[in-house]
């Protein structure tokens, strides 16, 4: 059991509320109800399809559902586990550092940009990989703090849990495009070597009400590939990534919060790269909601399938009005291909012909490496 003193931080029943203020706009996302998905509703189903090729971002309602109780508790016990880990000296999260092209591990604020003239990001992230947890100890590829291995059967049903909810919405997204849901699956094998993790972040409390600095910055969740192919704008989300060093690599992303920060860009796109938004539009406030996790597509699911579906572009400021006097966290799981699967677009009724169809793909492992390396990750050993 841990032994280390009792959190002081993270204590959600006492968090102020989202301030109810017209100077933060919010955005008005669907609702969808994980335990409907289950029973395969068709009405449900059909909503968040057209969400995910809409906006990319949805609420997913959690309760009633094995999966859903275990990712609605399991992220509190995971939030306090990220206290811990978070309280231990820089010295020693430091030497977590992701290092020999892996994204695992810690980052230490300030070691991305946040913007085009180089500000730093204000937050800290720690990822777990979802393997290292689900294998036994003798089978882990890294050294993980004290504090996760104390917790890491905690974590691995996290991870099961969080994996399979992506999947069964993966599932309903092949059906209704007409792709096999084998050609989903196996890219997604959760025994299978992959970048998914539980990513913990905390961001500091707010320093001055205009503050304008950036906790985690404006991108879209990379992880599965984007092809680099002049495509047709069937969607306003998708766009074309003419270069071969631009590829994009996540698929589906759940993510739980307490606290505002969370930001969408009110129109849809999905160029990959940049860090400033590239259509006009404004920052939308992603309100947290008690029992919903945030779900979001990431690039690989733009590339699966052509710009059909949608990667929303997002970012992370501090906490609005009251909210933003205590340090925010997020727990984050990250759904990714796996590392030798391939990342091309898939044929399916509803999908686009693409000219990579014929080709074998980019590698997702070396994929996920390019886009993070160009979202201006700063602490990457890349050589
Ligand atoms: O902290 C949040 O609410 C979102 C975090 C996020 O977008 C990310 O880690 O990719
Ligand atoms: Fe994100």
């Amino acid at each position: 059991m841990p032994h280390r003193e009792e959190p002081t931080e993270f204590h959600p029943d006492q968090f102020p509320p989202f301030p109810d203020d017209p100077q933060f706009p919010s955005v008005n996302l669907e609702t969808i109800s994980l335990k409907a998905l289950e029973s395969n509703d068709p009405t449900e189903r059909e909503r968040a399809f057209q969400a995910f090729k809409g906006r990319g971002f949805v609420y997913l309602e959690l309760a009633g559902t094995d999966n859903g109780d275990t990712i609605l508790h399991g992220a509190d016990e995971v939030a306090r586990a990220a206290e811990q880990t978070f309280a231990l000296p820089l010295e020693e999260k430091l030497r977590y550092k992701p290092g020999n092209r892996e994204l695992f591990g810690y980052k230490n604020v300030g070691a991305t940009n946040a913007d085009k003239a180089g500000t730093p990001d204000t937050a800290e992230f720690f990822n777990v990989s979802k393997n290292d947890m689900i294998v036994p100890d003798s089978e882990m590829r890294r050294a993980w703090p004290s504090v996760v291995m104390e917790h890491k059967p905690l974590f691995a049903k996290y991870c099961r849990a969080s994996h399979a909810t992506g999947l069964l919405i993966m599932d309903l997204l092949a059906d209704k495009l007409g792709v096999p849901r084998e050609e989903i699956r196996q890219r997604h094998r959760i025994e299978d070597h992959a970048g998914d993790h539980i990513r913990f972040t905390r961001g500091p409390p707010r320093k001055t009400a205009e503050m304008p600095e950036i906790q985690t910055p404006s991108h879209t969740d990379f992880g599965t590939y984007v092809a680099c192919l002049p495509l047709p704008l069937l969607n306003p989300c998708h766009s074309q990534v003419c270069s071969a060093d631009r590829q994009i690599c996540n698929s589906i992303t759940i993510l739980m919060n307490w606290l505002g920060g969370l930001q969408v860009w009110s129109t849809s796109s999905r160029h990959a790269g940049p860090l400033e938004p590239d259509v006009p539009g404004e920052w939308l406030w992603v309100k947290p909601r008690r029992g919903c996790a945030i779900v979001n597509l990431g690039d690989a699911a733009v590339k699966f399938t052509n710009g059909v579906l949608c990667s929303g572009r997002h970012r992370v400021v501090p906490s609005p009005g009251e909210q933003g006097k205590v340090p925010r966290y997020s727990i984050v799981y990250f759904v990714r291909p796996t590392d030798s699967s391939r990342l091309k677009t898939l044929r399916g009724s509803g999908i686009p012909a693409a000219e990579d169809q014929d080709e074998e793909g980019v590698e997702a492992k070396e994929w996920i490496y390019r886009q993070a390396m160009g979202l201006g990750s700063r602490h990457i050993d890349v050589t």
